[in-house]
């Protein structure tokens, strides 16, 4: 998954197209994940975190390679963005399949020509400009990076070392996360075969028996698969927690405790997903907890996958829009099989929530699309 989440930010993020990519996703993914558990291995173990006493370890010189290959794959794909841009190649060189360049799609549940619907998150009420039915067709795509090159040349201060490091803070946040958060969903799918059928079901709805990619447009439509990712997302939380340094004094709403200005204060997301008196059965797997009518009430920061606030995820949309298009698509052609009890799962909580065993899923796949009862 991991690899599939680089690869995927390569070509929508980054606009470089998959053939020019003379390092693989995987490589990058596994060097990341190596270097979270060096990171990891300094908060669990008190020695290590002296910087004298890590720079004489083994982890230290390992640490300096990984860090190598991490941004030797990034200065790669900003090098050649650069030569497109000197050649006059603009915007995205990724390939657009075939399918997707024709608009011709007759939906099943609709033949809505506007999309009404919502990219992220139906029941937090969030509208934007991705809610425009212009998902498909030849225009020209700008992504991120391109963006940013074209901003350094028209005499914005933004030098190559500045675009760099917004291009490894894409890179990292938005591969892990998604990779976790994807991960996680296929266990719940794995281990509830029942919710996993009402999925089946909607994609049926949707796409009938073909195998057209999906686009911005069915993404709206994956109302219940939307619902299990949030189900997802609130007990498995890939950040399961964030930390902040008041910059003021602060009187706790539960009583009478006063946090002092300067003090680092620790979020558990995960923890705050798992109240009882917001979610009733607060451990169990259960989509209908995001049902309009059960969220309409609930406090604003009970559900906090991606913080909140001014520093909350800016690539939360992207995230829900990439986790529907990746999930919808291996659903449609596999039937996920899990084994493990959520009871034995081994949460490891690293920069990334993951189960330290690893996710133990099988796929089997469908040779249609036609429901059949869990
Ligand atoms: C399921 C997927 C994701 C989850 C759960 C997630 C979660 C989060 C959380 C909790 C934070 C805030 C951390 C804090 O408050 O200290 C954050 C920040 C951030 N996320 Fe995400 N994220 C996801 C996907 C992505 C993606 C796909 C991207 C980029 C394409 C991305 C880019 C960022 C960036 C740049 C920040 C820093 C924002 C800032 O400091 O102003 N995230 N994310």
């Amino acid at each position: 998954m991991s690899e599939a989440t680089v690869e995927i930010l390569l070509e929508t993020a980054m606009g470089v197209s998959k053939k020019t990519q003379d390092q693989s996703g995987y490589d990058y993914a596994m060097a990341v994940m190596k270097l979270c558990d060096i990171l990891h291995l300094r908060h669990t173990k008190v020695w290590l975190m002296s910087d004298l006493i890590f720079g004489l370890t083994n982890y230290a010189r390992n640490q300096e390679k990984l860090i190598g290959v991490i941004h030797s794959l990034t200065r790669k794909v900003i090098k050649r963005k650069r030569e497109d841009f000197e050649k006059g190649i603009r915007g995205s060189t990724a390939e657009v399949p075939e399918e997707l360049k024709t608009k011709t799609y007759e939906n099943k549940v609709s033949s809505k020509t506007v999309v009404e619907g919502l990219s992220y998150g139906q029941s937090a009420g969030l509208k934007d400009d991705l809610d425009v039915d212009d998902d498909v067709g030849e225009k020209k795509r700008m992504a991120f990076l391109d963006l940013m090159i074209e901003a350094s040349q028209n005499g914005v201060v933004i030098n190559d070392e500045e675009i760099k490091e917004q291009v490894d803070t894409i890179m990292f946040e938005g591969h892990d996360t998604t990779a976790a958060g994807s991960s996680f969903f296929l266990s719940m799918m794995g281990l509830h075969q029942d919710v996993q059928a009402k999925v089946v079901q909607e994609l049926y709805e949707i796409f009938g028996d073909s195998d057209r990619p999906a686009t911005f447009a069915d993404t709206l439509e994956m109302k219940y698969l939307e619902r299990c990712l949030m189900e997802t997302l609130r007990l498995y939380p890939p950040v399961p927690v964030i930390a902040r340094k008041l910059n003021q004094e602060v009187k706790l709403a539960s009583g009478d405790y006063i946090l002092p200005a300067g003090a680092t204060i620790v979020i558990g997301t995960f923890k705050v997903h798992r109240t009882e008196e917001i979610y009733p059965n607060c451990d169990k797997f259960d989509p209908d907890n995001f049902l309009p009518e059960r969220s309409a009430n609930r406090h604003y920061y009970a559900f906090i996958p991606f913080s909140a606030g001014p520093r909350s995820c800016v690539g939360r949309k992207y995230a829900m829009l990439k986790l529907k298009i990746l999930l919808s698509t291996i659903l449609r052609n596999y039937k996920v099989n899990a084994t493990i009890p959520e009871k034995d799962f081994q949460l490891q909580a690293d920069i990334i929530l993951k189960r330290a065993e690893g996710f133990k899923v099988s796929l089997e796949p469908r040779k249609t699309l036609v429901p059949t009862t869990a």
